[in-house]
């Protein structure tokens, strides 16, 4: 399954839009049916409204139907590992719990792994009744 994750998140890096960065980024997600979703990042001229891959990918999950995230992987156009943004770190939180797998990938193909807890503790959410209608 990791080797899913990390071919989705390649494929998608390739398609990536970043000519303002040239910072090319894919992720991929492991759903709960099972599939793998996966995205990059797509910048615009106006800067704040670019997207992050793993906002993509989310987006791509949600739209097929899916909705809980059982492992995320980024990876990175160099050989840094690419840790998400603190907006992604947010957005991965909606759809994951504090234990789920974060893996980052760099170029030349080292793996590291951490959770969403370690990159989000304390995690803002809704009250209850307030939650997902
Ligand atoms: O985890 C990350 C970090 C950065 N980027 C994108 C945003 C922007 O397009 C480019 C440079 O920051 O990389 C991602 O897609 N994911
Ligand atoms: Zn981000």
């Amino acid at each position: 399954m990791l080797q899913q994750l990390k071919d989705a998140a390649l494929k998608a890096q390739k398609n990536a839009y970043a000519p303002y960065s040239k910072f090319r980024v894919g992720a991929a997600i492991v759903a709960e049916d099972g599939n793998v979703y996966y995205g990059c990042n797509v910048e615009n001229a106006a800067f704040p409204q670019g997207q992050c891959a793993e906002a993509s990918a989310i987006g791509t999950m949600i739209t097929a139907g899916a909705t809980q995230i059982k492992q995320i992987l980024v990876a990175s156009p160099n050989d840094d590992y690419c840790y998400p943004c603190g907006g992604c770190r947010q957005k991965i939180a909606e759809f994951a719990s504090a234990d789920t797998p974060v893996f980052m990938l760099t170029a030349s193909g080292e793996c590291t792994k951490t959770t969403v807890s370690e990159l989000l503790p304390h995690t803002y959410s809704l009250p209850e009744e307030q939650n997902r209608g």
